[in-house]
């Protein structure tokens, strides 16, 4: 298991390494890195600073009147803590005074404070609720605004930009909110210890008195933060580094339902409670105890009664002064300094554990606004696809020129396809195929240009593949491939998204769901959805994970058929299109695509030779990542090479089976 406590962990730089530390099960990785000096943080956030602010006025903009109240009420809390001591002090000082006085303290003034102080206790515990409940319209608000903005870059983005997936994981509009909320507490922080500084400077009796007992104020969280740096500062990976225990979080996992039927099937229970037992044995006294509190329990004692030590300096400091210097001290001031002090060590730890919120908060952000505005890595084209005169082609013609192309984010050096040249005429009837990993399905996926060749080049209609526009290139092409998926929509959209403009057209989508082989699942479909409200929503809310893999394809089938009404299509493509089908309806299908062959080019991927490959004008066959051999399927028997060898494996195997 590898949990992180930190979702921001920095790749390692030349300049840091990893310290490792085995605590209990863990085995725990910090960078062993210099802190980066205040003038680098300072620049950082500077420059951070405009898209704060785009940040926050978006977060804004969405509910102007209510975040201001949200925000007032948040900046008077902040401030609250002052008023309460401050109102607290003049009943104090009134009191000290009525007593020193020999008389009786000032009813009247005393009455006033205290009321003051009801009031002002009462007025913030209502907005506090007010805040509450508002809050939480204000966030689903918000939260809506970044779902839509983020399903529209989900949508918007090209497959190149999908490999980059560590920021997909991080984003989620649930984090908006907290981050905006991480912010403002920030600035609320800040304003508070401003605040509560400059109350304790007015109160000093001398201007050196004042910085001192600040500084003795802060001085635990300033030497807590130094001295323990890495909890603050330092991203760190946990993972498990115990074989007992990783043992028996997989043992753990058995008890899945996903595991229910193997393990009743196979009776394998009592192996697995055997196996539980041992390790739980194994463990025995290791601690299992979260590692932020083994890494907190590392520090010895005395480092930790030291720092502890260090909350009584001020204390100490007021003592000896009001014992050095009695004039100057009253028993209100010193209880006044004794709260004060309170709240600024609490306000500046809560500062220095927020610098490390806000710094994650800077990294939620620009991540989010660099998802939501991907650069697109596909360029499109200008050209129209067809271009005028070629429209009456008898399908689009396709020529690979030294094509070399590796996955965005893939192993280095990696080529999925090494140098490949070949073409295809227009109308022709192509057959990809070769062994697992060499490249067919890259080949199809460049075609419909979800991604761009690394080198080499793509020509279409005699002009680079680059020049059309990519809406036009996708609309004239069909595709079937075994990885399309059903959506979690009707049947009727299902089949009908082929082409959405006949999305209400019946007839026509029975016709395409007729090709495709799932007529008879159409049929059922259109007869339930009667046009009652309840019908459709049973319809809607079936299940498609029920449905079988050979019933899935039929559906995409007929998508793929719906799409020719558009009149469009030049180029078909069927990638393992017809893995899971029956060999009836293998045979059905491909019948039906050759009937709509006219004014249209087909590539199939197969693994299956059967009928293929004998329709096939070109045969291409490939062999990690390179194109091998390329003919009919008569030419390609002859060069008794890896089409030959495909192909006889598959031969031999019926021939083995009649003996
Ligand atoms: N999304 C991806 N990211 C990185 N590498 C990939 C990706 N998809 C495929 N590859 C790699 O590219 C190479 C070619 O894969 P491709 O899917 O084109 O082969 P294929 O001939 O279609 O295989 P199969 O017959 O199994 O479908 C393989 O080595 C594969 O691991």
């Amino acid at each position: 298991m590898t949990q992180k406590v930190e979702d921001n962990v920095p790749k390692s730089t030349p300049t840091s390494s990893l310290r490792e530390v085995k605590l209990g099960v863990w085995r725990i990785l910090t960078e062993n890195q210099k802190t980066p000096s205040f003038a680098t943080r300072w620049e950082k956030m500077i420059g951070f600073m405009p898209t704060l602010r785009i940040f926050f006025e978006e977060v804004y903009s969405i509910e102007p009147r209510q975040m201001t109240l949200i925000l007032v009420v948040k900046i008077w809390s902040s401030l609250e803590d002052l008023f309460l001591l401050h109102l607290s002090t003049r009943i104090l000082a009134i009191i000290e005074i009525g007593l020193k006085e020999g008389g009786k303290p000032n009813s009247g003034a005393i009455m006033r404070a205290v009321a003051a102080r009801m009031l002002l206790v009462a007025f913030t515990s209502y907005l506090n609720s007010w805040s509450q409940r508002t809050n939480s319209a204000v966030e689903s608000r918000v939260q809506q605004h970044f779902e839509d903005k983020i399903f529209t870059a989900k949508l918007e983005a090209d497959m190149p930009a999908t490999h980059d997936t560590t920021d997909d994981d991080a984003i989620s509009p649930h984090g908006v909110w907290n981050t905006f909320m991480t912010v403002v507490s920030v600035g609320t922080l800040v304003l508070q210890v401003v605040a509560i500084l400059g109350y304790i400077l007015n109160l000093s009796t001398s201007t050196r008195h004042g910085p001192i007992f600040v500084f003795l104020c802060i001085c635990r969280p300033l030497f807590k933060s130094l001295y323990r740096q890495d909890l603050w500062n330092m991203p760190f990976v946990v993972e498990a580094d115990n074989d007992d225990y990783v043992r028996l979080q997989a043992l753990k996992r058995m008890g899945e339902d996903k595991y229910r039927q193997d393990i009743i099937s196979g009776d394998i229970g009592e192996y697995i409670v055997d196996e539980y037992e041992q390790v739980q044995n194994g463990l025995a006294d290791t601690s299992l105890e979260h590692p932020l509190t083994l890494w907190d329990e590392q520090y010895s004692w005395l480092s930790t009664a030291a720092l502890d030590m260090l909350d009584n300096l001020p204390m100490v400091y007021y003592a000896a002064s009001a014992f050095l210097d009695p004039a100057k001290f009253t028993l209100s001031k010193i209880a006044t300094l004794q709260r004060s002090e309170w709240t600024l060590r609490n306000t500046f730890s809560q500062s220095i554990q927020e610098v490390d919120s806000f710094a994650r908060a800077m990294t939620f952000i620009e991540r989010l606004y660099k998802f939501c505005s991907p650069l697109p890595t596909i360029k499109d084209g200008v050209l129209k696809y067809p271009s005028s005169g070629e429209a009456d082609r008898a399908g689009m013609s396709i020529e690979l020129r030294n094509v070399t192309f590796s996955y965005p984010g893939g192993e280095k050096n990696a080529k999925a396809l090494d140098d490949v040249s070949f073409t295809i005429k227009s109308g022709q009837l192509v057959v990809l195929v070769g062994s697992n990993g060499s490249g067919k399905s890259t080949i199809v996926k460049l075609l419909s240009r979800l991604y761009d060749v690394s080198s080499g080049n793509i020509v279409v209609d005699d002009k680079n593949i680059h020049d059309y526009l990519i809406a036009d290139l996708r609309a004239a092409t069909a595709s079937l491939t075994q990885d399309h998926h059903l959506y979690p929509l009707s049947l009727g959209e299902n089949i009908g998204l082929g082409n959405p403009e006949l999305m209400g057209d019946v007839e026509v989508i029975t016709g395409a769901a007729k090709k495709g082989g799932a007529a008879d699942a159409y049929t059922m479909h259109v007869q339930a959805s009667d046009g009652t409200p309840l019908a459709k929503e049973v319809e809607k809310m079936q299940k498609r994970a029920d449905i079988s893999g050979g019933e899935r394809q039929r559906v995409v089938a007929s998508r793929t058929f719906m799409r020719f009404t558009t009149g469009r299509v030049k180029l078909v493509i069927a990638d393992e299109g017809s893995s899971a089908l029956d060999p009836e309806a293998e045979w059905e299908l491909f019948n039906n695509l050759r009937v709509e062959r006219e004014g249209k080019t087909m590539i199939f991927v197969t693994h299956r030779f059967g009928h293929l490959t004998k329709y096939a004008d070109n045969i291409l066959c490939m062999k990690e990542g390179k194109l091998v051999e390329s003919g009919t399927h008569e030419e390609l028997m002859k060069l008794n090479g890896e089409y030959t060898k495909l192909y006889e494996i598959q031969a031999k195997a019926f021939e083995d089976n009649k003996l």
